[in-house]
């Protein structure tokens, strides 16, 4: 990638699947991008994988990193969105968000944002198609739905399933086990429907996207369909997920978020 930007300095919060990925190809280089810092849950975890880097980055407190980088990757937690966004967004520098269903729980860091120069940025991250759906809502969009099947190692432990006493484990053929819009989607499922409100943010807003969630003992990846009507188009697309170490986690979605680096300062861009 060539760069006319200055140098950006890359903070990650979270070296799980997404943020581990992401640290890792960073320092394999992407012109105009240093990772200068990580934060995560148990530091010690970690020496030996951030030792092997060409120029491993400093190891600090969640928020400390703000003090060393214009741009943070959240890819931590859902509970610790605030903490990680925060002080970014506020200093005018951006904050790139995995778990976006944990913004609509704090929806005023976008006025935060606004307000200080600041910048929140969503990433297609496990979905597909968010250049479509963001170029439809420039005009008018009638209706989106999405319906996800996941393994049931995908789901295990979402509130709305404990909540509700649902037995997944056992199952013999596919269970619908919610349907409703995406706000309801992402409290249901913090940590396995972030990609239905990435969909309902670039789109109609999550109290207009109808979400469909099964568990399917048949599938081994987490599948996505969308399925969008628009006044300029009507348009379907489905992913199919390898999941990662995190089986909550598409493989492709720390790929997301190089893709969007990759994007920012690049001479040639492709997709809007
Ligand atoms: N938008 C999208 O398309 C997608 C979003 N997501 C969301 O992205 C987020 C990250 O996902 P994923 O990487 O799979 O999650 P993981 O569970 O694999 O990793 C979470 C990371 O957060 C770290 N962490 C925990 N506590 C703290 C703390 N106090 N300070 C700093 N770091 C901490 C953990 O640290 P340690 O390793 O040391 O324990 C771990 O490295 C989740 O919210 C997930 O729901 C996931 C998939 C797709
Ligand atoms: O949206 C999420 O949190 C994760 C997801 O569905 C996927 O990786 O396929």
């Amino acid at each position: 990638m060539s760069s006319s930007r200055a140098p950006q300095r890359v903070a990650i919060a979270g070296l799980g699947a997404i943020g581990a990925a992401i640290a890792r190809e960073l320092d394999r280089g992407q012109g105009g991008l240093t990772l200068t810092a990580v934060a995560s849950g148990s530091p010690e975890k970690h020496r030996e994988f951030l030792a092997s880097f060409r120029s491993p980055p400093s190891v600090v407190p969640l928020d400390q990193l703000h003090a060393h980088a214009d741009l943070v990757i959240e890819a931590a937690p859902a509970r610790l969105l605030r903490a990680i966004v925060e002080p970014f967004v506020s200093g005018g520098k951006t904050a790139i968000v995995l778990s976006a269903a944990a913004l609509l729980q704090h929806e005023d860091l976008i006025d935060l944002a606004k307000a200080n120069g600041g910048q929140i940025v969503v990433p297609t991250g496990a979905l597909i198609g968010l250049d479509a759906v963001t170029a439809a809502a420039v005009g008018t969009i009638h209706s989106v739905r999405m319906i996800t099947r996941k393994p049931v190692d995908g789901l295990r432990g979402a509130p709305f399933i404990v909540d509700n006493g649902i037995d997944i484990d056992g199952l013999k053929e596919p269970l619908k086990l919610f349907e409703g819009t995406a706000r309801e989607a992402g409290k249901g499922f913090p940590a396995n429907l972030n990609v239905a409100v990435a969909l309902s943010l670039a789109g109609i807003g999550p109290d207009r996207t109808m979400v469909e969630i099964w568990a399917d003992p048949s599938v081994t990846r987490n599948t996505h369909r969308i399925e969008v009507d628009a006044d300029s188009a009507r348009f379907s697309m489905t992913i199919e997920n390898i999941p990662s170490d995190n089986p909550r986690t598409g493989l492709i979605t720390p790929l997301s978020v190089i893709a969007l680096l990759r994007k920012r300062g690049a001479a040639l861009r492709v997709g809007s």
